[in-house]
């Protein structure tokens, strides 16, 4: 499902991503953990294509990120914590909206808000207006959004943060229910216990480089918990850069 080869990222003279190589497989929850300034979102904005890579190439559902863009965006659905919800419309309007995007329209789109509002528990929110809601329904519509058109990779970038606990808990409910064959969810957190929770592999990465990769057993290795693990991981990095 998703291809990175050699991918690097300079913002100027800083180096943001250095060399990163990885395949991930359809049929799972993929976590991409790090500490604040690690990567994770320009990696991610690479795979969108909303960023260009300064070396190295990805593919995403076998399309080329920098050569087949457009084929890349109909593959994805992406949650990256920017809203960009229209205030004076209805949750429903807003999906009514974006679906017409994505070619849906229709009792067919009607039928996939129907289907999402099932997921999602969208009830509270298809007939208010989005200038009422709260920060959980707000990422409800996101969400909804995004998989509109049932992307094969969903890409969640941070997007549990500032959910209340019931909110975040029907967000990885809804992260595991939507994995199945030929479909890929990218987790990026730095929150462990999201990982934990919903992640079947996991990738660690820190000051731009990947670190490790594995199931989540594997990344733990001989720790009781992953926080463990990512903590000696992250030290000897840095005793090793200096
Ligand atoms: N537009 C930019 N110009 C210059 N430097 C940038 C830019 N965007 C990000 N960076 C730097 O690149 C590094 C990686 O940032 P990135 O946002 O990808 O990390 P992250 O792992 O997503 O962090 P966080 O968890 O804090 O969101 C950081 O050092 C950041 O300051």
């Amino acid at each position: 499902m998703l291809t990175i080869r050699g991918l690097g990222k300079d913002y100027g003279p800083f180096t943001a991503l250095h060399t990163i190589d990885l395949e991930v497989a359809d049929g799972q929850v993929f976590g991409l953990l790090g500490p604040n300034g690690a990567g994770k979102t320009t990696l991610l904005r690479v795979l969108a294509t909303l960023l260009e890579p300064s070396r190295g190439q990805a593919t995403v559902a076998g399309f080329d990120v920098l050569r087949q863009p457009e084929q890349v965006r109909r593959h994805i659905g992406v949650v990256n914590g920017g809203m960009g919800l229209y205030d004076r419309l209805t949750g429903r309007e807003i999906l009514r909206y974006f679906g017409g995007f994505y070619g849906l329209r229709g009792a067919a789109l009607e039928r996939r808000i129907r289907e999402l509002s099932d997921l999602l528990a969208l009830e509270e929110v298809l007939d208010r207006r989005a200038g009422e809601f709260s920060t959980g329904m707000k990422q409800k519509v996101v969400i909804a959004r995004a998989v509109l058109h049932d992307p094969p990779l969903l890409i969640l970038d941070e997007a549990a943060s500032g959910l209340d606990i019931l909110a975040r808990r029907g967000l990885l409910e809804f992260v595991q229910r939507y994995r199945a064959p030929g479909k890929l969810v990218l987790y990026s957190t730095h929150v462990m216990e999201e990982v934990e929770r919903v992640c079947d592999r996991v990738a660690i990465i820190d000051h731009g480089r990947l670190l490790t990769e594995g199931s989540l057993a594997e990344v733990r290795g001989p720790h009781a918990y992953l926080e463990d693990a990512f903590f000696e991981l992250v030290k000897r990095e840095n005793a090793g850069a200096n």
